[in-house]
């Protein structure tokens, strides 16, 4: 909830002040190449605290004719206005130790005095100097909500640097970038503010006055500059500005300007005549300017610019993610049966839109074959005439908490009463980087599960990260008990547009008792594969691509393919003769390449989901492998049995597993972990890598054995196998 009042909040005042930022940050950017520039004159002066002003002085007044002011600017710079012995009047930078000039100091550019003012007021006089305030405001509050996000999602303050795990581009660099900018942004709309509050006389009026009545000129002690008891230990870090007596009367005084005081000096006796303390307003003021303008440090400028162009990328990824959102939603919900006339339910939980997505997908299929389906968000939650089917796809926020389009939905569980059994799907949306993977999803089936009116029709789903070939498996999964074909639109990704490959049959085995068979295609090509790349066949007249995990072997592709009765693909490829050339797309797939480094790595497979490691274990001499495998019979294995066999007497394979699921013990991959459960964990705290391969129900099971085993007997969690990149999935 709190969250949601924080995005609105961050949403609507970005959308207000968009155009004012826009042209605040491009001019403010601008603004900050000046001190840069500045600085590559190079005449700063280092040490400035070991040099004391009273000697400065004294070097001043016997080398000019006659000194009108010293000025030390914040980039260390020495200024002095001079008249020279020949009379001539030079303002001048100065090295203040042996008064060498480095040269003149320049009129401000025309072209920086432009931006200025336009940066300032927008050329909008008094107006615009109030619209800027305004904005500057309005740009502070929202990089503190966003900060505010950013903490939260990432899980707390100290957390704020670890991994980022959003993946798509404009969420994960809106994060990635928030870190490193938002509190220079922060600093910049402050001060901001604060200069503009100052202009606009929003502050208690400060200016420095001195009691010159008090001050006794009469009698005085005439001193040498460097005697000056009011100058005894000050150092030119000190000072700002320092203004000479104008004539030798005896009101005229230095007027010293320090950091944080300011003082006037007898021009004789060098007592302090009168010191005035600077309030706190004037201290905020000349603080405020250095961190507005950069000019204290051409590094903090160049900070200024980068942060200034983040603003702009802050704008653009910010709507960007807000239009997709709102358009998935838009979209998605619009043009579906009514509750009431639907004989299938499909409800959402979501935050940024991508589960939106895939549910429309999958209502899509449905309405292909005249199916009246009704999609809506989980928050709309209500009763349902007609419906027999409900399928809830859910995304998990924060500690596994609901996304925003679902964080009322278990409330009105509680308050609705269904008017009928409904038969129920939980599919969970979610990443294996956070510790809570899909546990909304977790306890929404939980609830689902007690209550009498819903029956449950599958067991719960976890989809990682978006994956589409999970998502198809379970729909195809879904569609099998449900007995409608579900065809999912393919998203529109880089695959969809690559160029096809022709590839050459150089051997097809026939069907074992599984129906299923090993297909080796030579590309026609130099292309660059390996093993667990995906290769996309689309069999003519069809509209969509299958997608198998590749086998590279001596640089041909070895798939491992099941002819399903009713499949399109498998069915065109299991009937290809040698020779025949047939056309595919090769999709580097890098989440499931053999690891570079690892002490050990354990595959875990079954069925077909075996085709990638026989590439791997054939390449990866001594890389201590060992394979579980589970099948259904022992003749299953035939097809793969002299490629593992090779892999054990090269002494790749270390160590092979079979669990079959129709025979013997009539067990399955997961038993076997279990058995092997010292193993198992002594490897994973060792540093194994875990790769599994095969159906999306026997990668739910393995995960479970593996999650308990690590919950019991290891410090470790689940997340922390995919922060440390020792899990490799590749599930369907
Ligand atoms: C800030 C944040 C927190 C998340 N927390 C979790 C979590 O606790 N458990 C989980 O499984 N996934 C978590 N995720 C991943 C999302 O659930 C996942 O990316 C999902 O597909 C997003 O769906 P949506 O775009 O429809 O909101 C989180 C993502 C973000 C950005």
């Amino acid at each position: 909830m709190i969250r949601s009042v924080w995005r609105y909040s961050h949403l609507i005042l970005a959308v207000v002040s968009s155009i004012f930022l826009l042209l605040a940050a491009v001019t403010g950017g601008i603004l900050a190449i000046e001190p840069i520039s500045n600085a590559t004159k190079n005449y700063s002066i280092t040490g400035l605290d070991e040099i004391l002003v009273s000697q400065t002085i004294d070097r001043l007044k016997s080398n000019y004719d006659e000194v009108l002011e010293l000025e030390v600017i914040p980039s260390n710079y020495v200024i002095a206005s001079v008249l020279t012995k020949d009379f001539e009047n030079k303002t001048i930078y100065i090295d203040p130790i042996n008064l060498s000039e480095f040269g003149p100091v320049e009129e401000r550019s025309s072209f920086f005095n432009f931006i200025t003012n336009f940066h300032r007021s927008l050329f909008l006089k008094s107006a615009g100097r109030i619209f800027v305030g305004i904005i500057s405001f309005l740009l502070c509050l929202i990089a503190v909500t966003g900060l505010l996000l950013l903490i939260k999602r990432q899980g707390g303050s100290l957390k704020l640097f670890h991994r980022v795990k959003e993946t798509n581009f404009e969420q994960r660099y809106h994060v990635v970038l928030g870190r490193w900018f938002l509190v220079p942004i922060i600093i910049i709309s402050a001060t901001g503010v604060y200069l503009s509050a100052e202009k606009f006389e929003l502050f208690p009026s400060y200016s420095v006055k001195h009691n010159r009545n008090e001050i006794a000129q009469d009698e005085y002690e005439q001193k040498e500059i460097s005697e000056f008891p009011g100058l005894k230990n000050i150092s030119l870090d000190q000072v700002r500005k320092i203004v000479f007596p104008f004539s030798e009367d005896l009101e005229d005084f230095y007027q010293v300007q320090l950091n944080d005081r300011e003082m006037l000096i007898h021009q004789f006796s060098g007592k302090v005549v009168s010191a005035q303390k600077y309030p706190l307003v004037q201290l905020g003021s000349i603080l405020s300017m250095k961190l507005h303008t950069g000019e204290s440090s051409p590094v903090w400028a160049f900070i200024l610019l980068i942060s200034s162009g983040s603003i702009l990328f802050f704008m653009y990824s910010g709507f960007a993610m807000t239009l997709k959102s709102l358009n998935r939603k838009k979209a998605t919900t619009f043009g579906y049966a009514l509750r009431d006339e639907a004989e299938y339910i499909v409800l959402v939980g979501s935050e940024t839109g991508n589960t939106f997505d895939f549910a429309n997908r999958f209502c899509k299929s449905l309405k292909s074959h005249d199916k009246r389906v009704h999609l809506s968000s989980l928050n709309e939650y209500a009763t349902y005439e007609r419906a027999h089917k409900m399928v809830i796809f859910t995304a998990t926020y924060g500690d596994g908490d609901a996304p925003a389009s679902a964080n009322h939905f278990l409330k009105r569980f509680e308050q609705i009463n269904p008017k009928h059994l409904i038969e129920y799907t939980v599919v969970g949306f979610g990443s294996m980087l956070y510790p809570n993977f899909c546990s909304y999803a977790e306890n929404v089936h939980e609830k689902l599960d007690f209550h009498p009116s819903f029956k449950p029709m599958m067991q719960l789903t976890k989809i990682n990260e978006q994956s589409f070939e999970q998502f198809r498996g379970w729909a195809n999964n879904w569609g099998a008990k449900a007995d409608i074909p579900v065809h999912l639109e393919l998203p529109d990704s880089s695959f969809t547009k690559k160029k096809t490959e022709d590839l050459k049959v150089i051997d097809i085995s026939k069907l074992n008792v599984d129906n299923t068979f090993l297909l080796k295609l030579k590309p026609q090509k130099k292309i660059q594969f390996q093993s667990g790349d995906l290769l996309g066949i689309c069999p003519p007249d069809a509209r969509r691509e299958r997608l198998y995990s590749i086998a590279e072997i001596d640089r041909y592709i070895l798939l491992s393919i099941k002819n399903h009765e009713l499949g399109k693909c498998s069915g065109y490829l299991s009937s290809l003769e040698k020779g025949q050339i047939i056309q595919g797309k090769i999709e580097k797939n890098l989440k499931f390449h053999f690891p570079v480094t690892a002490p050990s790595v354990i595959m875990i497979c079954n069925g077909t989901g075996i085709a990638p490691y026989l590439g791997m274990i054939q390449k990866n001499n001594n890389a201590n492998i060992h394979l579980f495998w589970g099948g259904r019979y022992t003749q299953s294995f035939d097809l793969y049995q002299t490629y593992v066999d090779n892999a054990l007497k090269e002494r790749n394979i270390r160590s092979l597993e079979i669990a079959l699921s129709r025979e013997g013990e009539q067990h399955y991959v997961q038993d076997l972990l279990l058995e092997k459960q010292d193993f198992l964990v002594s490897s994973i705290e060792n540093g194994a890598v875990i790769m599994i391969c095969g159906s999306i129900s026997m990668q739910n099971g393995v995960m479970e054995v593996i999650g308990n085993l690590l919950q019991s007997r290891s410090n470790l969690k689940m997340s922390d196998l995919e922060i440390n990149g020792q899990l490799k999935l590749d599930c369907y």
